[in-house]
């Protein structure tokens, strides 16, 4: 029971058993937690409340030459909800089992495995007496399922990650079912996009044009359209799923109550109203989506109306596209590449990430980061029930983190403009 204490495994069960999902995670207990592995390696640890009750952790390794631009690896403290009567191991057991070497908990891939195997490549680092010459910090950050508003967004704007003066990032990545690992150089950006019909109410029974739940369903039936030629781009395989645009309804809200919450039935109703979840390919045009939104989906001539809440933005500053090059122009692509692969490994072509993730808020400022969880011959599980990562995959990834960590804070390089 002692020895068994004292492994990597189980400090991942560990992590993996506080509750930090939404809608009610607690930020506390994973902090003192990880505050404490830190400790145990000699590495200092800070905390920031940009929001009250909503703690961003860094903990730093300092190297031997401090001046240098720093490394810095990513990872969030927050996870989705769990329905744990459709699990087959309680999602927050984290049970481990000897036999099939799953461990089963939310978070496994999404993403407190590399928030530990960070911790655990540097204490094996340690033990070896490696020294790094770039300073790497390890970020832990809360809030990124909701959109970071209140985590990554405020720390990458603010004065203090200015000063670790990050000359480049990792950030979390996705599984890969087959044998080589993800690599990812950008994000989608997501659109919250609601559309909202108003027309005259009727009673039941009529026939008549230009009613609100009419138009809406003729908007929906159009983006029901737009979405299948999308989709059939990824069925033919002329693009991948993260190439296209995405436009999935996530709600849709209309009737007319009755004073007992029950929807008049005989009632067609003045206002009805549909939600979708959109995301954009960072070489997408906002602007011929906004015209398409405009004058198809949510015509004002049909008494519609629309609002677009942009999550992310596809542009920087300067205006060139949220993405990190991921060829050998990038002197940090090359180390990285050749890490991963003195471990045995091949990593697969680089891809943009179909989802979102922080990286977003980072790469903006002009700081190159790969997003990257070393999950190979692993189901993508994030977001589903029973998501689980192997025994096996999870020490690989602390032997590949050695390598990649190693690596990216030997380099002396002098590459380190921002791209
Ligand atoms: C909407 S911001 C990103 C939240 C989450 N990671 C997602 O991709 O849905
Ligand atoms: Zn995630
Ligand atoms: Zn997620």
């Amino acid at each position: 029971k002692e020895e068994e204490e004292n492994t990597p495994i189980n400090r991942f069960q560990r992590y993996l058993r506080f509750k930090t999902a939404h809608p009610n995670p607690n930020y506390t207990p994973p902090i003192t937690f990880l505050i404490e592995q830190a400790q145990s390696i000699n590495l200092t640890s800070r905390t920031i409340e940009f929001v009250s009750g909503k703690p961003v952790l860094i903990i730093t390794w300092v190297g031997s030459k401090p001046k240098l631009p720093s490394i810095l690896l990513n990872s969030h403290l927050d996870s989705v909800p769990a329905e744990s009567e459709k699990w087959i191991h309680h999602p927050f057991s984290a049970h481990y089992s000897d036999d099939d070497g799953k461990i089963y908990a939310r978070g496994a891939q999404d993403d407190k495995c590399i928030g530990v195997q960070y911790l655990e490549a540097i204490r094996s680092l340690k033990s070896r007496g490696f020294v790094p010459i770039r300073t790497v910090h390890i970020s832990y950050v809360p809030e990124e399922e909701i959109g970071g508003f209140d985590g990554m967004s405020k720390f990458a704007g603010s004065p203090e990650f200015m000063e670790l003066n990050v000359g480049f990032a990792m950030d979390e990545g996705q599984a890969n079912p087959g044998d080589e690992f993800r690599v990812f150089y950008a994000d989608r950006t997501p659109w919250e996009l609601v559309i909202r019909a108003e027309g005259v109410p009727g009673h039941g029974a009529k026939l008549y044009d230009n009613g609100a739940m009419e138009n809406l369903m003729k908007s929906v039936e159009l983006i029901s359209k737009f979405r299948e030629t999308q989709f059939d781009f990824v069925k033919a395989g002329k693009f991948a799923n993260s190439e296209v645009i995405s436009v999935n309804p996530v709600y849709l809200k209309a009737g007319t109550l009755s004073t007992n919450g029950f929807v008049m039935m005989n009632m067609q109703p003045s206002e009805a109203e549909v939600g979708y979840d959109l995301r954009l390919p960072p070489m997408a045009d906002p602007d011929v989506m906004r015209k398409r939104i405009a004058e198809e989906w949510a015509p004002a001539i049909r008494n519609m109306t629309y609002t677009i809440k942009e999550k992310g933005m596809l542009r920087d500053h300067l205006g060139r596209l949220i993405m990190t090059p991921a060829n050998d122009s990038n002197p940090w692509w090359s180390i990285f590449k050749q890490a991963v692969e003195a471990t045995g490994e091949k990593l697969a072509k680089p891809e943009i990430l179909a989802s979102t993730t922080d990286a977003r808020y980072i790469r903006a400022l002009g700081i190159p980061l790969f997003g990257f969880s070393p999950m190979r011959n692993t189901p993508i599980l994030l977001h589903d029930h029973n998501e689980f990562l192997k025994d096996t995959v999870f020490m690989k990834g602390i032997e590949v983190y050695e390598s990649v960590i190693s690596a990216l804070s030997s380099y002396e390089g002098v590459s380190d403009q921002v791209i």
